[in-house]
């Protein structure tokens, strides 16, 4: 096929780019860009792939989703951690009935109703950190960022009834994610993930249905899944319940962590920036109010989701065979999205590689920036959770800067290498000096 796209340098004989692409998936595509330019293809053992790049194409990737794109068969790892005929691998009427269930708990004033939540968990981390020391940014972030998840999702009792073995357990679970090697392969990391999700299932299973005997009011997360019933009163199986917790919980965690770590790190090299969001955060409790004056964090947050995505490519399946820039890419060929390379292209984001938040300011270059980052996705399917993220982050965030001085111990981290989540690789360590009494 002639008129495919033409491919990067460096494919070995049998395993082609694979290799490359598990140990530096990053570098590969920033070198496809270099040689070839927006569009090439990489050579996968038995599949066809090509890597789309730049807004233009990111439009392309998130309008043809669900059209000359599937989201449905290119994420097969999914299947077997959650169930077919779940959430994006349903048909469109039955993810769309699944969406339509959970969507309003992540919108407007149902998100004031978490901030609570997110403030009491970060002034336990807080109690924990006590007054000086040092911590690796993403072991401590992980944990803080699940403690949040739990207790929003499944309310404040999910500690009893889960006790430390939720987390160890909840990351056996989510160690089973690998979108490299094949969904059937019985790797011990997959089967061990199989086991807790079922041990997960079960628990969850057990939480829904103490929920319907003793309701609790107001209603919260769990509660309004407990009682759900689709649009025409149908109720809705408890397994699509129990998937949709582990699927908030799992989908946020490492991702939300990463950002938040990378924000840390990206403020502490960025003394001026750091100065204008602590100018923000100086006066009293981090509330929904003075969340929704923390206009420069945003941007800051916004800045470093540029530069360091953490879900760092994203996935289609060619659902039929097209053509796009005059060449021609067969259905079932992978198409990968590249927010990390896609975000420092210097022709699309002046200086790419600075943290410059003031770029997002006012204004029509500002919105096409702001326009242009997909490190949570686009279309349809952009991340159902992004204000819970940026929420979270601001709380925490905010609370950690306001009442500590900190400082970055080492200095330009590299993000972990792989193909998975790309927070920053550890040693990333922080020393901390309480500045201010505790305001809860
Ligand atoms: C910094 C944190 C996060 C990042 C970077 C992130 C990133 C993403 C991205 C890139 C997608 C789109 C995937 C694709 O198009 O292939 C996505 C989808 C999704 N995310 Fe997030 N996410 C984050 C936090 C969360 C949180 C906290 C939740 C839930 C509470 C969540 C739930 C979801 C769900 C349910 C989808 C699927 C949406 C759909 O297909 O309709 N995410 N996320």
């Amino acid at each position: 096929m002639d008129r495919f796209p033409p491919p990067v340098s460096g494919a070995l004989p049998l395993a082609g780019h694979l290799v490359e692409f598990i140990r530096e998936p990053v570098e590969l595509i920033r070198r496809g860009h270099r040689e070839v330019g927006k569009l090439f293809s990489l050579r996968m053992p038995g599949r066809r792939a090509v890597v789309l790049l730049g807004n233009e194409h990111n439009r392309f990737f998130f309008a043809e989703t669900d059209k000359k794109l599937s989201i449905r068969t290119a994420y097969p790892f999914f299947v077997r951690m959650f169930s077919p005929e779940f959430f994006f691998f349903a048909e469109m009427d039955e993810y769309q009935r699944q969406r339509k269930l959970v969507l309003p708990r992540f919108q407007g004033a149902q998100l004031d109703g978490y901030v609570t939540t997110m403030r009491e968990e970060t002034a336990e981390f807080q109690r924990r950190l006590g007054d000086s020391g040092e911590f690796d940014l993403i072991s401590e972030f992980g944990p803080l960022v699940m403690r949040i998840a739990a207790r929003c999702f499944l309310g404040p009792d999910f500690g009893t009834r889960m006790d430390r073995d939720f987390f160890a357990e909840f990351r056996r679970f989510s160690a089973g994610m690998n979108p490299v090697v094949p969904a059937g392969l019985p790797l011990p990391s997959v089967i061990r993930s199989n086991r807790a999700r079922d041990r997960l299932r079960a628990v969850l299973g057990g939480m829904i249905r103490a929920r319907r005997e003793h309701p609790v009011d107001p209603p919260d997360f769990l509660q309004a899944l407990a009682g759900a019933t689709y649009e025409d009163g149908t109720p809705v199986p408890d397994l699509i319940l129990i998937n949709l917790i582990l699927l908030f919980t799992w989908a946020g965690h490492e991702t939300t962590a990463g950002h938040i770590s990378w924000a840390m790190v990206d403020l502490l090299s960025n003394p001026a920036e750091l100065a204008r969001v602590r100018a923000e955060t100086a006066e009293g409790p981090i509330d929904m109010a003075a969340v929704r004056r923390l206009s420069h964090l945003d941007d800051c947050l916004h800045e470093s989701e540029r530069l360091h995505p953490v879900a760092h490519v994203l996935l289609r399946q060619a659902a039929e065979t097209f053509e796009l820039d005059g060449h021609v890419i067969p259905e079932g060929t992978m198409v990968f999205a590249a927010p990390s390379v896609s975000h420092r292209l210097p022709e699309e984001h002046s200086h790419p590689d600075e943290f410059r938040p003031s770029r997002y300011a006012e204004g029509r270059e500002g919105k096409l920036e702001r326009q242009a980052l997909i490190g949570f996705g686009g279309g349809l399917h952009r991340c159902l959770g992004v204000h819970f993220a940026y929420l979270e982050m601001k709380v925490v965030l905010a609370t950690l800067l306001r009442d500590y001085d900190f400082e970055l111990l080492d200095p330009d981290p590299r993000p972990v290498p792989g193909p998975h989540t790309k927070w920053p690789d550890s040693p990333c360590r922080v020393r901390y000096t309480r500045k201010v009494p505790a305001v809860v």
